[in-house]
């Protein structure tokens, strides 16, 4: 594991997305494995800048996104839909066909999971697979207690979940109480896993996902089993670390050279 400690969301952006231009210098048809939330805002900003002063060539590039509400369709202002076109696809100009994430609207959601994940093995798997973090240290939408060999399903939200995301929608909507998420296993299968965390709120679970046992129970942990991870975090996020491991951490607040 590669652990970076930073000052502020902006460094956090900026190594985020010199991680992701490396990926895409190396392969420029890679597979980019994206993830929705308020964490990754401050990426997607870095990496539509770098593409407005033509640092980035997107042209080959597939995305796939970890899940969808069940129930959202894509202009639906609370989809991640909506979410990746608004902060990424639109500025990015990222041509349709190479952006998928799980259709919220069909009208079979098991089948649609399945058809999912067959398009991602077809596509090759993922390269680089981002991610948050929840506070009950779920990925995607891969909550405590999913099997940690589980494949793309209809899950049901938790009520933490459901309690932190509640801020996304109007105060008087409903809102959607299942999702369809890629699975653990799935996650697992992703050739380099970039996990994003920042904010106090965020600490325990960090912690537990870096430094705890392995369990279903809090899902980021299995992330200890993949080989090639890596991890930046700002110093609130990384409060609850152990001092051995905080020491092993690489701080990154300097200006890149060039
Ligand atoms: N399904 C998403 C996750 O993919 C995301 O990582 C997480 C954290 O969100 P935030 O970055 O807003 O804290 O919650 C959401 O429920």
């Amino acid at each position: 594991m590669d652990l970076i400690i930073v000052h502020n969301v902006e460094r956090m952006a900026q190594l985020g997305a010199n991680i992701i231009q490396q990926q895409l210098s190396a392969k420029p048809d890679s597979v980019l494995g994206l993830a929705t939330g308020a964490t990754p805002l401050a990426l997607y900003r870095e990496l539509v800048v770098r593409h407005q002063a033509t640092r980035l060539t997107l042209d080959q590039l597939t995305t796939f996104n970890l899940d969808e509400y069940l129930g959202l369709g894509p202009d639906h202002p609370a989809s991640y839909a909506h979410y990746m076109r608004r902060h990424l696809f639109g500025p990015l100009q990222l041509d349709p066909q190479r952006t998928h994430l799980p259709d919220g609207l069909a009208p079979d959601p098991q089948a649609e999971a399945r058809r999912y994940e067959a398009q991602l093995q077809a596509a090759g798997g993922v390269d680089l697979q981002l991610l948050g973090i929840g506070l009950n240290g779920h990925i995607g939408f891969n909550e405590p207690g999913s099997p940690l060999d589980s494949r793309t399903r209809v899950v049901r939200l938790s009520a933490t979940t459901l309690a932190a995301n509640r801020r996304h929608f109007p105060a008087d909507a409903e809102m959607p109480t299942h999702a369809i998420t890629l699975g653990i296993g799935n996650i697992l299968e992703a050739r380099h896993l970039l996990l994003l965390a920042t904010g106090r709120a965020k600490a325990r679970a960090v912690a537990e996902a870096l430094e705890g046992p392995v369990t279903a129970t809090l899902p980021a942990s299995v992330l200890q089993r993949h080989p090639n991870v890596s991890v930046i975090l700002d110093a609130a996020a990384a409060a609850a670390l152990s001092p051995a491991l905080t020491r092993q951490a690489r701080r990154l607040d300097t200006e890149p050279a060039s």
